[in-house]
């Protein structure tokens, strides 16, 4: 695996390799298996794979994480080794946006509620960098973790609506054997919180079970799922959604494709997330995606 952190560096490193298809991992580091999936998936569809590292400053509130996210090259780039990653990029911040950088991307509507909602702007950081990193690497093939299933519609909506080439790839939630959505934030959780986050899965899978005994009503499962939060002193709910899938319209009975997420606070760790069902009318219909 080779490393490059300028984009001079990795142009010219694709073009001497010339490889057919290219996929692409965008990532913020501080990789967990839940990265690692999405570059076994990447090297069964592309016969190239580039992982990008950035902690993209753009897509960061003022009184975020930024400072204090998790960073450690050395180990990642250790793992992206033994994933098979071949070449990994690793810009500076001045690298990504050299001083009068003045161009923003903004996906409109499906950004304004659930993280969009909590954390403004985060989009248009998410937007514009993915945006800048698609038009550096020119992959064939991107992969996106489902955990950040609302990152997912957007960057599919900038897709279609921009006419790039590419395919967003979504791939599966990782998850620890106890049911925690695998994260880089979840080093911050103490053990106390650690044992109380599992509140998310819970919630998540006593709507499934509600969904599946026929209940579709959405106030009611939100109830059910702020009950099972209720359940851990530490955790401070910043928002319960269930929408349509990746549209993200309000309903108020739940049919087809629906996202059922979270976002919940444990102390200044916030940690998000979902499942992704499909709700067919009849009881008892109800399948994961
Ligand atoms: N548990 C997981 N399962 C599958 N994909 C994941 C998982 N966690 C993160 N990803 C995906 O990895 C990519 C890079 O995410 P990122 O580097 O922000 O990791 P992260 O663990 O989500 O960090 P954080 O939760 O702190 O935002 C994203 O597409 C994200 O959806
Ligand atoms: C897609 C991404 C790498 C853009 O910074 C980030 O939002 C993430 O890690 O999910
Ligand atoms: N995985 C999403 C990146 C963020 O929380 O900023």
């Amino acid at each position: 695996m080779r490393t490059v952190s300028t984009i001079q560096e990795l142009r010219t490193a694709l073009k001497n390799i010339r490889p057919q298809k290219i996929g692409f991992v965008p990532t913020m580091g501080y990789l967990h298996e839940g990265h690692i999936s999405l570059v076994k998936k990447a090297r069964e569809t592309a016969d190239f794979v580039v992982m990008s590292i950035f902690v993209n400053p753009l897509q960061f509130g003022p009184n975020e994480d930024l400072d204090s996210y998790p960073r450690d090259l050395e180990r990642d780039s250790q793992l992206a080794v033994e994933a098979g990653v071949d070449l990994l990029f690793f810009p500076s911040v001045e690298e990504m946006y050299p001083t009068g950088s003045r161009t923003i991307v903004s996906v409109h509507e499906i950004t304004d509620a659930l993280c969009g909602a909590s954390r403004p702007g985060h989009f248009d950081g998410v937007a514009t960098v993915v945006l800048k990193l698609f038009n550096i690497v020119s992959p064939d093939y991107a992969f996106f973790g489902m955990k950040d299933a609302q990152q997912v519609a957007v960057i599919m909506q900038m897709v279609r609506d921009l006419n790039m080439q590419v395919e967003v790839i979504p791939c599966p939630i990782v998850r620890e054997a106890d049911g925690l959505a695998l994260s880089s934030r979840n080093v911050y959780l103490s053990e106390e919180a650690r044992t109380q986050a599992l509140v998310l899965s819970r919630a998540l899978a006593e709507a499934q079970q509600l969904l599946g005994k026929g209940e579709r009503n959405v106030a009611a499962l939100r109830q059910a799922m702020e009950t099972v939060i209720g359940t851990s002193p530490l955790a401070e709910i910043d928002y319960i959604e269930l929408r349509s899938y990746p549209d993200l319209q309000l309903t108020d009975e739940l049919a087809g494709t629906c996202l059922i997420a979270l976002a919940v606070r444990f102390g200044t760790t916030r940690l998000i997330d979902n499942i992704l069902i499909e709700v067919a009318k009849e009881e008892a219909a109800c399948s994961v995606r």
